[in-house]
């Protein structure tokens, strides 16, 4: 058995075991992730938060110096970037003292995220491109819903459903969806209704965590999903006019997407428990 410290924390109940690792000293293997994310057997949590340097990174080419956020799924598969989990990870970094806010670049395996600390605590992150895609594809969910669905890359691969209501939709299985090509490496399935202008209710089944409370990731696809289909393509277009801002409900809470030239994510960020993790021997790579 071996030790090592963690924390604790959450963005809109999507919730992460943070460990901190800046010079890539101790393993993370998949049986390790799985067994720190059991909610009975271990700490329990929808995914890992591993900071490390960059340089440790093989696929990172940007600054060797600066945090990269190493994300892992409950099942152990590293996932290219977490929404919920950046800004966390952020409010970790700052409470240890291991950055200066309010602004904290962060690596990912979608490339470099900006962030920054609000004045009232939130976090807002700067999350790179929303890709809609033009063809739909089709959802089936565990109640034989045979759903259309819009893809939107937002570093990491997201399927839209708009559907009348998100809380009627049986998430208990994990969805599947057709044509199979369409997302070789799985996605993560949105089911989103309207609840007034610029305001949607979301449910998610993620790749990797089954449903969760929050996808941050998957909020920004639902906004883009819905403004892109609804305004006739025009995310595109909104930076003439300014960026639109969505508020997005989950189970979790509400975080808000701004859709324009840049896309932005903004919500709470919690740290709720340090400890110390007790690896059994059995886990001991
Ligand atoms: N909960 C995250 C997304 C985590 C990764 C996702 N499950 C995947 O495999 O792509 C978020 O807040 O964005």
């Amino acid at each position: 058995m071996h030790s090592r410290t963690f924390a604790k924390g959450h963005g809109t109940e999507n919730d992460f075991v943070l460990l901190v690792d800046r010079d890539a000293r101790e393993s993370l293997t998949d049986d390790q992730v799985r067994w720190i994310c059991d909610r009975r057997a271990g700490i329990g949590a929808d995914g890992i938060l591993r900071a490390v340097a960059g340089r440790h990174i093989p696929e990172w080419s940007g600054d060797p110096d600066s945090w990269f956020m190493d994300y892992r799924n409950a099942d152990g598969s590293i996932a290219e970037m977490c929404g919920n989990g950046v800004r966390v990870f952020v409010r970790h970094l700052v409470d240890e003292g291991l950055v200066v806010g309010p602004t904290v670049p962060v690596g990912t395996r979608a490339g470099l995220r900006m962030t920054e600390v609000l004045p009232d605590g939130r976090i807002r992150v700067e999350m790179g491109p929303a890709r809609v895609a033009l063809e739909d594809v089709r959802v089936l969910t565990a109640d034989h819903r045979d759903l259309v669905a819009v893809p939107v890359d937002v570093g990491n691969p997201h399927a839209v459903s708009f559907v009348s209501d998100p809380s009627a939709i049986d998430l208990r299985d994990a969805p599947t969806w057709y044509p199979a090509e369409a997302f070789p490496a799985g996605v993560n399935a949105e089911f989103v209704s309207s609840r007034g202008p610029r305001h949607l209710e979301m449910r998610v089944f993620e790749r990797g965590s089954g449903e969760t409370r929050s996808c941050g990731t998957g909020t920004v696809a639902a906004a883009a999903a819905w403004h892109h289909r609804h305004h006739d393509g025009a995310v595109e277009r909104a930076p003439a006019a300014g960026a639109v801002v969505y508020r997005v409900d989950v189970p979790g809470g509400t975080v808000e997407v701004e859709l324009g030239e840049r896309t932005y994510l903004t919500g709470p960020a919690v740290i709720v428990a340090r400890g110390e993790l007790l690896v059994p021997a059995g886990l001991d790579a």
